[in-house]
């Protein structure tokens, strides 16, 4: 029976995968706020971990293993979202690092899987309508780990570094592969050579893949090509298995100013639709307490017309 979505229609299914402190987390957040608690659901799929921390201390593996996880109930879990049906997950509390009573999930039109293993299996990545890998450089995620870690989970710095270590060779086997099965790939950083001064906000390169449909950006970036500054631009890059792929540059150097032309002109391409269901536009580009980051809700709003492409399509 399919239902929960009205006209018999299955949600919208979104992965977003990456290793522990990549910004799976702030990227589906702004998402959710933009489109509406009641248009979209979050999943975090490390609520599938098999044992608690206090377990796993005494094991030989770390949070990121598969083994570690109930792989094959997420995956039965997500091909029922995927169906538009209810499930009831099992919950990891992350500051406690308990497990602890499970909750019931209903799917709403849009359903964002975040964690470290959603594109792990065959079967879990013919879930989604759109997957997302992100992938800021290994330092700068090392220091957003400790950030967090310490201030939000209990953690001591030192606890963190030597957590990361031990966790490296699970990341080499099981985190990034799944970089392979992304329609995207993102990755925030600093523009390499130019020297920005401390503070800059960091910039975004985005590969996007054929595997979807991604919108015809080439108004956009005429338009945004500013001054002296370009706020974004598309470049040809080899992917890891030497095919050329596009790479679109979202640069966190350039003036609000810059940017906004760049956001205005995707949210125009949005269509219609961007009316319709009430988006909350101010949701976007948030970390942290109180940062925004303009490279961040030109990614989310990416996100946002994908997911609205995709639920157009199926309504078709
Ligand atoms: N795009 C970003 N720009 C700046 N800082 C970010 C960004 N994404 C994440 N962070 C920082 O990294 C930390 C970890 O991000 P989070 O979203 O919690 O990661 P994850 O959910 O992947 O574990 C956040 O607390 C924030 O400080
Ligand atoms: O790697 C992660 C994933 O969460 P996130 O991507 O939000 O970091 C966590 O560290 C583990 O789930 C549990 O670890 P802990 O023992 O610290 O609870």
């Amino acid at each position: 029976m399919l239902r929960a979505r009205g006209k018999g229609r299955r949600p919208v299914m979104l992965a977003i995968a990456g290793d522990s402190a990549a910004g799976k987390t702030t990227l589906t957040r702004g998402l959710v706020r933009c489109l509406g608690a009641d248009r979209m659901t979050a999943v975090c799929v490390d609520d599938y971990h098999r044992y608690d921390r206090e377990e796993r201390a005494g094991k030989p593996f770390t949070a990121l293993h598969p083994d570690c996880n109930h792989i094959d109930i997420m995956e039965q879990h997500l091909q029922l979202l995927s169906m538009g049906e209810p499930i009831l997950k099992p919950v990891y509390d992350h500051a406690t690092g308990r497990l602890v009573r499970p909750e019931l999930v209903q799917p709403k039109d849009f359903v964002i899987v975040e964690g470290l293993l959603p594109l792990h299996t065959r079967l879990a990545r013919a879930c989604f309508d759109i997957t997302v890998y992100l992938d800021p450089p290994e330092p700068l995620r090392h220091s957003w780990k400790v950030g967090r870690d310490c201030a939000k989970r209990g953690y001591t710095p030192e606890q963190v570094r030597a957590e990361l270590d031990r966790r490296e060779p699970e990341s080499a086997a099981y985190i990034r592969p799944q970089r392979r099965w992304a329609d995207i790939v993102v990755r925030f950083a600093p523009v390499a050579g130019r020297g920005d001064p401390p503070g800059t906000p960091l910039s975004a390169e985005l590969l996007l893949r054929p595997t979807i449909d991604h919108p015809e950006l080439g108004e956009v970036i005429e338009g945004a090509a500013l001054g002296d500054a370009t706020a974004m631009h598309l470049r040809l890059h080899r992917d890891d298995d030497g095919r050329p792929v596009d790479a679109l540059h979202v640069h966190g150097y350039v003036s609000p100013e810059e940017s906004s032309v760049v956001k205005k002109a995707i949210w125009e391409r949005l269509g219609p639709r961007a009316g319709e269901g009430g988006l909350t536009p101010e949701a976007l580009g948030r970390y942290g307490e109180a940062d925004t980051s303009d490279p961040l809700a030109i990614t989310q709003l990416l996100l946002l017309y994908h997911l609205l492409d995709a639920d157009h399509r199926q309504a078709a």
